[in-house]
């Protein structure tokens, strides 16, 4: 049967959940079957100015056609003169970003999980030609069960590494995309060490006060681990064999999922799919 084809009526508009760079995002209800959504309002003129129609489409192709318990479902979109909408799936924990703020930094059993989570669902995102290149805090949300969910697929591609203007911190970058090389799946490999690193010391490590010094630790790889808090030497050597250099020599994330540290403290309920 042909696709639905959504519009405004269709839905019931609840509170803003938050705003992003083009719009806004809204808690919705679908008004026949009452199911909650999330509605991401983007406005074409934003689209227009800063040229992102392919990246736009790009992203809603990719993130269409992804289905994975912990990558956020796009379940479809329409549009009006001014406005694209998004009728996203709704995570009711909102930005594990905030959790990370509030208590500064996670316990190693909730970061173990939570990176657990993440390399399944880019596992499953490079078996299906898609590399995310953007994860970070604020592109992941948590459900209803603290399960993680990766958002916004807006710098994701099929695979083509091409060139693309930088917005945004460089800290989650890894050094063959801070300097624009030709980059592979394993960009993302590098991310989840920092991730990993910022889950448990609260801070990204090669954060600096400029761009520039974040930039030359980067391609330095200037990894120090703090003495407080206190964290595992189990968790401190995946992190080490993640922020790589030579991204051939990170590790593959099977090799992660067998890390002593994944397989001592990811608790699997909130990671096995399903
Ligand atoms: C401000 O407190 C909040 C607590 C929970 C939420 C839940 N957001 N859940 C979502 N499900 N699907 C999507 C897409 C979203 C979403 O975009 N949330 C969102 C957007 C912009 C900012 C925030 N901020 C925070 C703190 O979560 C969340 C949003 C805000």
């Amino acid at each position: 049967k042909p696709k639905k084809q959504w519009s405004l009526q269709d839905f019931e508009i609840g509170k803003p959940l938050g705003k992003g760079k083009f719009g806004r995002v809204y808690l919705a209800r679908e008004a026949k079957s009452k199911y909650i959504v999330a509605l991401k309002v983007i406005f074409k003129e934003q689209i227009e100015k800063y040229q992102l129609h392919h990246q736009l489409r790009r992203e809603m192709e990719i993130q269409t056609s992804l289905r994975h318990p912990n990558v956020l479902r796009l379940y479809g979109w329409f549009h009006d003169d001014e406005r694209i909408y998004l009728i996203l799936e709704y995570a009711h924990g909102g930005e594990l970003y905030r959790e990370l703020r509030k208590t500064g930094h996670l316990s190693e059993k909730q970061a173990a999980t939570y990176i657990a989570s993440l390399t399944q669902a880019l596992a499953y995102c490079h078996e299906k030609h898609v590399i995310h290149r953007d994860i970070k805090p604020e592109n992941l949300l948590l459900d209803h069960e603290g399960r993680l969910k990766i958002a916004d697929f807006g710098w994701s591609v099929q695979s083509r590494s091409k060139r693309h203007t930088m917005c945004g911190t460089l800290d989650y970058l890894a050094p063959e995309m801070v300097e624009n090389k030709a980059h592979d799946y394993a960009v993302d490999n590098w991310t989840l060490g920092i991730l990993c690193y910022e889950f448990l010391y609260g801070v990204p490590p090669f954060e600096a006060e400029s761009q520039k010094e974040t930039f030359r630790r980067i391609m330095k790889v200037d990894l120090s681990f703090p003495s407080t808090p206190q964290v595992s030497a189990e968790a401190k050597d995946l992190i080490s064999r993640l922020l790589v250099k030579d991204s051939s020599k990170r590790l593959s994330l099977q090799k992660i999922m067998d890390h002593p540290w994944i397989i001592k403290n990811a608790d699997c309920t909130c990671t096995c799919s399903k």
